[in-house]
């Protein structure tokens, strides 16, 4: 054991890591990747070791922000450290990437460690890659889904809860900030959390983070939920299955997100707050999590039987997602546009159409609507200004950021439009490019920066006119993501040369 002076670390590095002078690691036997026990006053958590020759002097330890934190340290307080094991969950990760099934305890085990902050994003990536391409099965994604949330808090409201959720995978997908005030404005309760971007440019918390705070206690998302009917935050702020945060943390950087996590990872999410009732949108399409429509019954027929051992309801809305919903990419864009929606302005029709086919599954399934009828009561709930002024209410509640009408909501500075090569039909809209290019311009975690698409599929374009225009709140981002886009390309024109393929010789 040694005892070591604190160096706080100004960066944030995803995970509990330090830094020891390569004399002192040489005393105890470490070597960059291993694991010491970090202790002081009764707290103790387990880190990664980095080795510097200079930066660290003998007798000190870096810190890097996300283990200060954790242990409450300043700079020159001191802390003991050991070396200790590697936990036995990477054991079971490897199984994992050998192809076999986990039992209960090794899940336990593996979101137990995650959760503690036992794993490195090493193994926290192989574990997210070992899923992706091995898989689970339904026990496993039972056990996994309930570990997930008995390593976490719970709610118990006294009434019936409803819920909502999405798998995403589909850009511009806000129909929850729409949906969800037409169902709690009806009377549905409604404590919806929701994750930040996994494979898109804007999860629900980042664009509701605009809009105001989604960094609620499991007490306030209580009494919110019970003077107004509903909340919109993040699931990574509260600890309601908090190894979900973590393993989208690592899934956002690699953009991918295997089945049995998105089971999971949502399901914890409703178990966690004692959702009776949910709705499920499964967005299908070319580029998105689903493909076709196999996939989708798959997703839907597993779905279904999660919530049936978890003891959930669930309906399940395969939706349109062969292009973005509505118009707009990136968080502060998706937030106007759903207020521009609430509001009663002029929309894509995709959207009002996806919020409120969703809305009116809740409002059966709350039996308010006749079975066939919720559609229509939604788009009245919404057309009055109900829904409008719940979502105000929402917003209000969980802490105002003074905006209040869609003109209020501030977005990037820095503007580039994309023209139209030529005259003609648009016949292709590439997901993935527009998430790359949105990506690019800084979404998500630049709120301002996204796409606002002025042409969709099939519709009309004149040579020379605004295919569509990138946002962003940097100048030098905006011109990476117009490289970007000038090279994807991600709206073909019908007719349009889409690739030009030489010969060896030319
Ligand atoms: O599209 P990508 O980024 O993969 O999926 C992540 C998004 O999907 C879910 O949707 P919602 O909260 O029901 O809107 C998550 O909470 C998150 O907002
Ligand atoms: N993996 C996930 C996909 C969509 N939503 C989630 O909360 N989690």
């Amino acid at each position: 054991m040694l005892e070591l002076k604190v160096k706080r670390i100004d960066i944030e590095v995803g995970g509990f890591e330090i830094i020891l002078n390569e004399e002192d690691a040489k005393e105890l036997g470490l070597h960059p990747q291993d694991r010491v026990k970090v202790a002081r006053r009764g707290l103790i958590t387990t880190a990664i070791v980095n080795i510097s020759e200079s930066m660290i002097k003998r007798g000190e330890i870096g810190m890097f922000i996300e283990i200060s934190e954790k242990m409450n340290v300043k700079n020159g307080d001191t802390v003991k450290i050991a070396p200790t094991m590697r936990p036995m969950s990477v054991d079971y990760i490897k199984k994992k990437i050998y192809g076999e099934k986990l039992t209960k305890d090794e899940i336990y085990e593996i979101i137990k460690d995650i959760v503690d902050d036992n794993l490195s994003t090493i193994e926290l990536a192989s574990y997210v890659t070992a899923i992706q391409i091995r898989g689970m099965d339904m026990d496993e994604t039972e056990w996994m889904t309930k570990a997930m949330v008995d390593t976490g808090e719970t709610i118990d409201f006294e009434y019936t809860v409803f819920d909502v959720h999405s798998i995403g995978g589909v850009p511009g997908n806000k129909y929850a900030p729409i949906a969800v005030p037409i169902a709690a404005a009806a009377g549905l309760k409604i404590p919806k959390t929701s994750s930040r971007a996994i494979s898109s440019a804007a999860g629900t918390a980042d664009l509701m983070e605009v809009l105001t705070n989604v960094r609620l206690s499991v007490n306030d998302i209580r009494r919110i939920v019970d003077e107004v009917g509903a909340t919109l935050t993040w699931g990574g702020a509260v600890n309601l299955a908090p190894a979900d945060d973590k393993i989208v943390h690592v899934e956002y950087p690699l953009g991918i997100d295997p089945h049995s996590q998105v089971l999971a990872s949502v399901m914890a999410k409703k178990k966690a707050v004692g959702a009776n009732f949910m709705v499920l949108d499964i967005p299908m399409g070319p580029e998105t999590k689903v493909p076709d429509e196999k996939t989708a019954r798959k997703y839907a027929m597993d779905f279904i039987e999660l919530g049936e051992r978890l003891g959930i309801t669930l309906e399940a809305a395969v939706t349109y997602g062969g292009q973005p919903i509505g118009r707009a990419i990136g968080p502060a864009l998706e937030a106007r546009e759903a207020m521009q929606a609430l509001e009663g302005r002029r929309v894509s029709h995709s959207l009002i159409e996806k919020a409120t086919d969703i809305a009116g599954m809740l409002l059966e399934l709350g039996n308010i609507a006749e079975r066939g009828e919720g559609k229509d009561m939604a788009k009245d709930i919404l057309k009055s200004g109900k829904a409008r002024e719940k979502f105000l209410e929402i917003i209000n509640a969980q802490g105002s950021r003074g905006i209040e009408k869609s003109e209020d909501v501030p977005i990037g500075k820095y503007k580039a439009d994309i023209h139209s090569p030529e005259e003609g039909y648009i016949s292709i809209v590439s997901n993935k490019a527009l998430v790359k290019i949105a990506r690019t311009a800084g979404a998500p975690k630049d709120k301002g920066a996204g796409i606002i698409l002025n042409k969709k599929k099939s519709e009309k374009t004149d040579k020379g006119e605004v295919l569509y225009t990138i946002y962003a709140d940097s100048k030098a981002k905006l011109d990476e993501a117009v490289k970007i886009a000038k090279m994807l390309k991600p709206l073909k024109i019908e007719g349009m040369l889409l690739e030009r393929i030489p010969s060896y010789k030319a």
